[in-house]
């Protein structure tokens, strides 16, 4: 067991400490997970059955490298362990007991399109105006309520849960509720939340099934416990409550999805819950400089609500946290790019080294843009995944029809696709049809000329679902890569897309294609006991954005770009966290009360941490949002930083006034009270309380060449909104006709004409 040696005092103890419900809150990097990894390990060489060992996490990819840890220690047995997120576990179970809940085993798990395409439908149905009832507001509720273990009769029930809604002139949300979850029930589908609601409503209501799973995990380890909410707690301590042998690990200052129902409230009851607690404090980072572990002590200090706790670290001083200011949105993502590409040519890092960490997935465009300019591989993690493109989609959707032919979202998605004759009237007969006689849309459909009569519109249905039947067989016979072939090309998908010779066919064709090679690839998996399309559909419905763009070409050397959501737990060399703006970050939506800002601020705390050697932090002073060129002001958050550590550096990009140079790189620069000028924010200025949404559109600045274009020369550096940056080369014709012809990096020449031109001087 040579592993502990390499632990400090506390993290040995935490380790070796096996019996009874045991805490570790603890600051980031201080071991946490890596306690967690080896007291799986050590368990396991004191005796302990891998399957007896349930250990909750945050991401699959966080599961997977535990696993891999493991199996360094102990060997093969690691890959029996029952180990990955809540949902990912659940949902096997569910799957196991589908039976006892009215559910089929192959039942599919609804992805949010599909909740709120079902909750489209039911709001056409009960003639609901979609204005009020917007779809992702009504499916936040609901999340909200199942989180939350309020049944949607407990909601019809009891005030207390719906006079919010109806004070919202909202008066139908319960009505909403209780269709959206027959009709999931009817579709043998369940959404995300059903996933932790139904298994707290399996181990309510069969006894027997609770003890099965309280004797089989013997030990229940969870990581990033402050991110749970109550249905993932009550779960966890039904299942905990014969053996008491529960680990929980978090840090409350790192709890970043209160907005997603996790509530901090678990850390305090959880001692409550079990008197017999044991707690071990873990103070030590491991992780990141002296100077980055005090800023971000720093930062977290202005939270009122947190638990005291002290993080120190042994390594180095290192080197200040540098902030680079831009004038514009692309010019950040140029500044980036650059400052990362010499930071890797003089410290010989990888450009697996690098993050880039931003509030919001929209903001990467801008980095990827610069990133491959400079030729620096990166990848991007979320935004449109690649198992949400409608191509991939709609391949899913047959093979989710095909397994679970209840499934109504996935027949809507596919009857009519390739076209094949079956309108919209058709559809709604259809419908009409399987209410009226309280069957599943599939059932009217197999049986068409029994409940539709004979029309002509009847032979393509008919077609239809013998193409379905056909279908089934082959997915009983055959392995889940010859399935899928199968149907792809069976369905027509494959060859509309073929026929289809646009650039962006060919791409969905290709994408296709990469599905079919996932496909094979899971299928020649040796660690992959079942080959079925039934669990290569319950992995894909599982993924986590964190978990996608996964290399498959072997080459993982890449910067990765991601929000700081999905960073949690992750850990880089050097971090850059951009866009650091009032309204982006903290986010405007986020500024209506203390706790709001307060959670922003552990979000912020949470970036800080991910970084081991170096810091950067930026923000531009001018941005398009929502197609409007609008003036930022730097962060609250950047004000919070000491300024004893920090550095602004501007490069040649930027020559906006009073700015510093390139010369004094490195060096500390002690910032003047006026250095974000023209308006930089002071919390005072911000009333958290009722704040209205300062309206930031402003018109177009000085610098902006519509409101001004005789203001530009020839020989100036510009950026256009579109077309990235570039050289004026000539200037022709006078007052609104004035045109100029501009050089661009990477659009070529073009001859714009400057009362409409989205120009902006750079210099
Ligand atoms: N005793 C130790 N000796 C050397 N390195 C350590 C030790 N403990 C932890 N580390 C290293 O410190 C880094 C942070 O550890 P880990 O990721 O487990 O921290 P954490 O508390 O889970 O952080 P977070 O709160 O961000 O999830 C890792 O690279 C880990 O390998
Ligand atoms: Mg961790």
């Amino acid at each position: 067991m040579d592993y502990l040696d390499s632990l400090n005092e506390p993290q040995r103890e935490a380790v070796t400490y096996t019996e009874g419900p045991l805490m570790i809150i603890a600051g980031a990097g201080s071991g946490k997970t890596r306690v967690l990894t080896y007291r799986i390990a050590y368990l396991m060489q004191l005796g302990v059955e891998p399957f007896h060992i349930l250990a909750l996490t945050f991401t699959n990819k966080a599961a997977r490298e535990m696993r891999q840890r493991i199996e360094k220690v102990v060997g093969n047995e690691a890959r029996n362990l029952w180990m990955g997120t809540f949902h990912s576990v659940f949902s096997k179970i569910l799957r196991i007991e589908a039976e006892k809940l009215g559910y089929t085993s192959n039942f599919t798990i609804y992805d949010t399109d599909d909740s709120k395409s079902l909750i489209k439908q039911i709001l056409k149905e009960l003639n609901l105006d979609d204005k009020i009832y917007k779809p992702s507001v009504v499916l936040n509720r609901i999340s909200g309520a199942k989180n939350r273990l309020i049944s949607w009769q407990a909601y019809l029930n009891n005030p207390i849960f719906y006079a919010e809604d109806a004070a919202e002139m909202k008066p139908e949300m319960g009505r909403i509720y209780k269709t959206y979850c027959e009709r999931c029930f009817q579709a043998n589908a369940m959404d995300f939340d059903d996933l932790l609601f139904n298994t707290n409503v399996l181990f309510r209501d069969h006894i027997d099934v609770l003890h099965k799973y309280q004797h089989k995990f013997r030990y229940v380890l969870i990581d990033e416990f402050q991110d749970t909410n109550l249905s993932q707690y009550l779960i966890t301590k039904k299942l905990a409550a014969v053996n008491q042998n529960i680990c929980v690990v978090g840090d409350d200052a790192q709890s970043i999805y209160a907005f997603r129902g996790a509530d901090i409230q678990n850390i305090l009851n959880f001692a409550k819950d079990y008197p017999d607690l044991k707690t071990v404090k873990l103070e030590q980072n491991y992780r990141s400089t002296k100077t980055i572990v005090h800023v971000a002590n720093k930062v977290i200090e202005n939270n009122k609500d947190q638990l005291k706790k002290l993080v120190w670290t042994d390594n180095e001083q290192g080197t200040h946290i540098v902030v680079l200011k831009a004038a514009t949105d692309n010019d950040e993502g140029q500044q980036v790019a650059y400052s990362l590409f010499e930071e890797k040519m003089q410290n010989h890092y990888h450009n697996k080294d690098f993050a880039i960490l931003y509030r919001t997935n929209y903001q990467s465009r801008a980095f990827e843009e610069a990133l491959r300019r400079q030729g620096i591989k990166y990848k991007v993690y979320g935004g449109l995944s690649f198992y949400q493109r409608k191509e991939i989609k709609d391949l899913l959707a047959y093979l989710r029809f095909v397994i679970n032919p209840k499934d109504e979202e996935a027949f809507r998605r596919i009857i009519n696709l390739p076209k094949r004759g079956i309108g919209d009237t058709t559809v709604q007969k259809i419908v009409i049809a399987a209410h009226e006689n309280n069957l599943s849309l599939w059932e009217v459909v197999s049986e068409a000329s029994k409940y539709l009569g004979k029309g002509r519109s009847i032979s393509p249905i008919e077609d239809f679902a013998l193409m379905i039947k056909e279908f089934q067989i082959v997915v009983e016979k055959k392995d889940a890569f010859e399935a899928t072939s199968h149907i792809a090309k069976g369905s027509g998908l494959l060859r509309e897309l073929f026929e289809d010779k646009t650039v962006e066919g060919r791409a969905r064709y290709e994408n296709v294609q990469e599905l079919l090679n996932a496909v094979k690839e899971f299928v020649d998996n040796p660690e992959k006991e079942d080959k079925s399309l039934i669990a290569f559909l319950q992995e894909v419905a599982l993924i986590t954005t964190a978990d996608e763009n996964e290399s498959k070409d072997g080459d993982d050397d890449y910067v990765s770009l991601m929000t700081i959501h999905s960073a949690k737990g992750l850990e880089f060399k050097v971090v850059y966290i951009v866009g650091l703006e009032e309204d982006l970050f903290p986010s405007q939506m986020m500024l209506s009360s203390r706790a709001d800002l307060e959670e922003e601020r552990r979000l912020f705390y949470v970036a800080i941490t991910r970084a081991e050697k170096k810091l950067f932090i930026s923000y531009a002073l001018q941005r398009y949002r929502f197609g409007n060129l609008r003036m930022c002001e730097p962060s609250r958050f950047i004000d919070e930083i000491d300024v004893q550590y920090l550095t602004t550096k501007n490069n040649r990009f930027s020559t906006l006034k009073g700015e510093d140079t390139l010369t004094n790189f490195g060096k500390p620069l002690v910032r003047k009270a006026d250095d974000f000028s023209p308006s930089k924010p002071s919390i005072k200025t911000y009333p958290l309380q009722n704040q209205k949404n300062p309206q930031r559109e402003h018109t177009p600045s000085a610098n902006f060449v519509a409101s001004n274009p005789a203001k530009l020369r020839e020989g100036m550096k510009v950026e256009h909104q579109k077309f990235g940056f570039g050289r004026v080369l000539k200037i022709d014709n006078q007052g609104t006709d004035k045109r100029a012809t501009i050089l661009f990096d990477n659009a070529g020449e073009k001859t714009l004409l400057l009362s409409f031109a989205k120009l902006m001087i750079i210099e």
